[in-house]
Parts: structure tokens; sequence; C-alpha cells
């Protein structure tokens, strides 16, 4: 049985995960969260909502990584960085679901990868990593002539923007089309802009109330389009994503994964 712990154990994910690592049959060996967070201390099955597990939730990151084989850690970048390291010092493997990296955290993130498997990926659904299948196939087939643009959906309490998934099927789609993503992103139209560029990938960010998150990427054509859409009912997916992939993680060679190896998806 695998030992999962799970970091950011209060959080709308971390509830989450843990309800899914007990059905996937899978030990909670630990919970963390915050120093000062007010749950610090209580039962974090209770927390979740699937009965009392016997593990406080805690705030001592070295003692519960000892514990587990793999941390799984939906909080921030800063946070999963700092996890990653402590992780490679105890050679334990980490699924990491945080979203928000800037490119100069991702290199971070496979550097500190090097000496343990480790898994990043901006989002843990079967269906959003199939879409970032069909995206590359549809951007190649279309080519230059329709113009790219993303709009993605969330709740009113997300930190980060636009989204780790939008941001992944921006590379994804300008990788199909030979063009450099930091290049070419566009997250911000204002004023008398000007006309838009042949090679631009629009980025269009939504939030409100409590939507899970949908993701929308479209080919604009002269006469006609095509949508490609995803959207989230629950975050039960992303948190079965995470445990399927930390079962797959323990025991694979050292480097960094994402969703589609763990998905058989390359
Ligand atoms: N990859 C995926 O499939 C998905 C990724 N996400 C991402 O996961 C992250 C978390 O999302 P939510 O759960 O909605 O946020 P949240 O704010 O509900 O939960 C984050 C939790 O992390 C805790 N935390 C902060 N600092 C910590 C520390 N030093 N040690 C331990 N815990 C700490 C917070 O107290 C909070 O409880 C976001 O970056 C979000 O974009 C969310 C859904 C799916
Ligand atoms: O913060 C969220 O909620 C989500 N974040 C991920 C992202 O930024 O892509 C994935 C999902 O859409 C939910």
């Amino acid at each position: 049985m695998t030992k999962i712990a799970v970091c950011g154990a209060a959080g709308r994910m971390g509830q989450r995960i843990i309800v899914a690592a007990r059905e996937a049959g899978c030990t909670v060996s630990g919970a963390l969260e915050r120093p000062g967070h007010e749950l610090v201390g209580q039962d974090a099955g209770l927390i979740a909502g699937c009965g009392a597990l016997g593990v406080a939730i805690s705030d001592d990151l070295n003692a519960v990584v000892e514990g587990c084989d793999v941390l799984i850690d939906f909080t921030t970048p800063k946070v999963s960085l700092k996890n990653l390291e402590v992780c490679a010092l105890k050679k334990k493997a980490i699924v990491i679901g945080s979203t928000g990296f800037t490119p100069e955290e991702r290199a971070l993130a496979a550097e500190l990868a090097k000496d343990i498997p480790a898994v990043l990926a901006p989002n843990m659904s079967v269906g959003v990593n199939v879409c970032f299948k069909i995206l590359k196939d549809v951007a190649k087939t279309l080519g230059d002539d329709f113009d790219v643009e993303i709009v993605e959906l969330h709740h009113n309490k997300k930190k980060d923007a636009p989204s780790g998934t939008a941001v992944r099927m921006g590379e994804v789609v300008a990788e199909a089309l030979g063009r450099d993503y930091n290049k070419v992103a566009n997250y911000h139209r204002e004023g008398i802009c000007g006309e838009r560029t042949k090679e631009e990938i629009g980025m269009q960010t939504v939030r409100g109330g409590d939507i899970v998150g949908e993701h929308t990427v479209y080919f604009i054509g002269m006469g006609e389009r095509i949508e490609i859409s995803h959207r989230a009912m629950t975050r039960d997916m992303f948190s079965r994503g995470s445990v399927r992939a930390a079962q797959w993680v323990v025991g694979k060679a050292p480097g960094l994964y994402d969703m589609q190896d763990v998905l058989g998806l390359r």
C-alpha cells in the first residue's frame, strides 16, 4: 500500500486528495499545513469529511516527509519548491499540482528533481490531458491560417492567472506551430492596441463564484472556427489523478515527469 502524505491538507484540493487516497486503498501517512494554520493538530480525515484517520494535521515538513513514500503537494510554487528540496534530501517521490510557476521556477524544479522521481502537472484530469494531445494535432493540421485564442474561467478564490492549464495549452499549440510561447502569448489588450498579429496567442481570464475550472481554445479562421473545451464539474478527477500519479511515480527513475507520462499519452 502506497504511503501518501498530503501538503495543503486543509485546502480545497488537499481535502479531496485525502478522500481519493483512501478510496484508492492507499495509506494516508501524513497531512501538512502551513505553520500557524488553525487546523494544525486536528484529524485530517475529519477535516476532509471521510471519518477519523488518526493522522493529525502537522506543520512539521521533515517528519511528515520522513514517514511517507510520496508527498502530494497542492499549495503554491514557492512552497512546492521547498517541498521538492526536502523530498530530494530524503529521497522520497513527490507529485506537485500547484500552478503559477515562472519559467525560472520550473527550471529549478527540474534541477531539484534530478535525484528523485517527481510529477509536476498543471492539470491531473484525464480529460484535460487528452485535450493537450488533441490540441497538438489540431494546431499542426490547421497551421498558421487560424488565429488562436484561449479563455479560462475559475472560481473567485484562485490566486494565479492565467491558469496553469491555459498556459500549458498555449505552450502545446505554440510548439506545434513552431512558435516561442513566451514571445507570442498575449495576456493583455487595452486601448488602441493595434490589429491582432498572426502569431500571437491571446489569453483571457475570467474569475467568479464557484466555477471549478473551464478552458476553451479557439482556432478562428475566415468563416469558420473550431472550439476545443474542457469543463470540470468537480475537483474529484484532479484528486483521483494526483493519487494515480503518486502510485505511478514511486519506484520510477529520477527525473521530472508530467501527467502525459503517468497516463501513457506521450
Ligand atoms: N494540477 C491540478 O490538477 C490542479 C491544480 N490546482 C492548483 O493547486 C493549488 C492549490 O489549490 P487549492 O487547493 O484550490 O488552494 P487552497 O488555497 O484551497 O489550498 C492550498 C492550501 O495550502 C496550504 N499551505 C500554504 N502554505 C503552506 C505550507 N507552507 N505548508 C503546507 N501547506 C501550506 C494553505 O493553507 C491551503 O490550505 C493551486 O496552485 C491551484 O491552481 C488546483 C486544482 C487542480
Ligand atoms: O486553481 C484551481 O482551482 C485550478 N487550477 C488548475 C490550473 O491553474 O490550471 C487546474 C484546474 O483548472 C483548477
